[in-house]
């Protein structure tokens, strides 16, 4: 991924097979990122299907989901599980009541936190994230029932979590049950990038296949959207 200050927005696509993994880059994906989307917002893939499905993503950056974890020890487990997948960047839940600072990350690959939409998260955990050495921050949604995430958070409420990422230095993101008539409001925030599943799925069934077309068609809404918009 380009450094956390970079002014064009990022098109991440959670994607479940290394065929998914192939087919998302091949569309204009930046970020093919692996997650098994049949186990809730942030199930991740076994180790070697990981490591199969970023093999397959050659050719640009990537991301690998760890878990949700209950406990500082649990997400200590799930970042070793994956350390050695070749995924640039894990991707790890930090839910409210675990503290970030008890959390050992490992220096490689970077770790980005991911904070749910529901919780409410205030922006003023972005530094506390930065100082437990986390390199990014996202907001998704954790319950898939078809609320997107501007259902759950309002764009001041974005703008705001987006803005105490880049004051932190941290790479941010913000996904849940996102359409491709989210990108103009949502790139206008600046995040490092926006992320899809459902909503690049045929039917937006986020465990049905995902559809090329519409990856294109995110990809080229991304690339249309004012570059002015993006905050410096
Ligand atoms: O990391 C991004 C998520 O995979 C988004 O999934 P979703 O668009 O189905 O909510």
């Amino acid at each position: 991924m380009p450094p956390a200050d970079s002014r064009r927005v990022r098109l991440l696509v959670s994607v479940r097979d290394p065929a998914e993994a192939a087919l998302a880059r091949a569309a204009g994906a930046d970020l093919v990122d692996a997650k098994d989307p049949a186990r809730g917002a942030l199930g991740g893939l076994p180790p070697d299907e990981t490591r199969a499905v970023i093999a397959a993503a050659a050719g640009g950056p990537t991301s690998a989901v760890a878990g949700e974890p209950a406990s500082g020890e649990e997400a200590a487990a799930m970042l070793a599980a994956l350390a050695g997948c070749g995924a640039d960047y894990l991707k790890i839940a930090v839910p409210p009541g675990l503290d970030p600072a008890v959390l050992r990350l490992p220096v490689v690959p970077p770790v980005i936190a991911v904070l749910f939409a529901e919780d409410g998260p205030d922006p003023a955990i972005v530094p506390v994230l930065a100082a437990a050495g986390f390199s990014g921050a996202m907001i998704d949604t954790r319950v898939k029932d078809g609320r997107r995430l501007t259902d759950h958070l309002a764009l001041p409420q974005l703008a705001a979590f987006t803005d105490a990422c880049r004051r932190a230095g941290l790479l941010s993101g913000l996904a849940g049950s996102l359409r491709l008539d989210d990108i103009p409001a949502l790139a206008a925030l600046a995040p490092g990038y926006l992320g899809f599943r459902g909503g690049l799925c045929a039917g937006a069934d986020r465990r049905g296949g995902l559809d090329p077309a519409l990856i294109r068609a995110a990809a080229r809404r991304l690339a249309a959207a004012p570059a002015d918009a993006a905050a410096a």
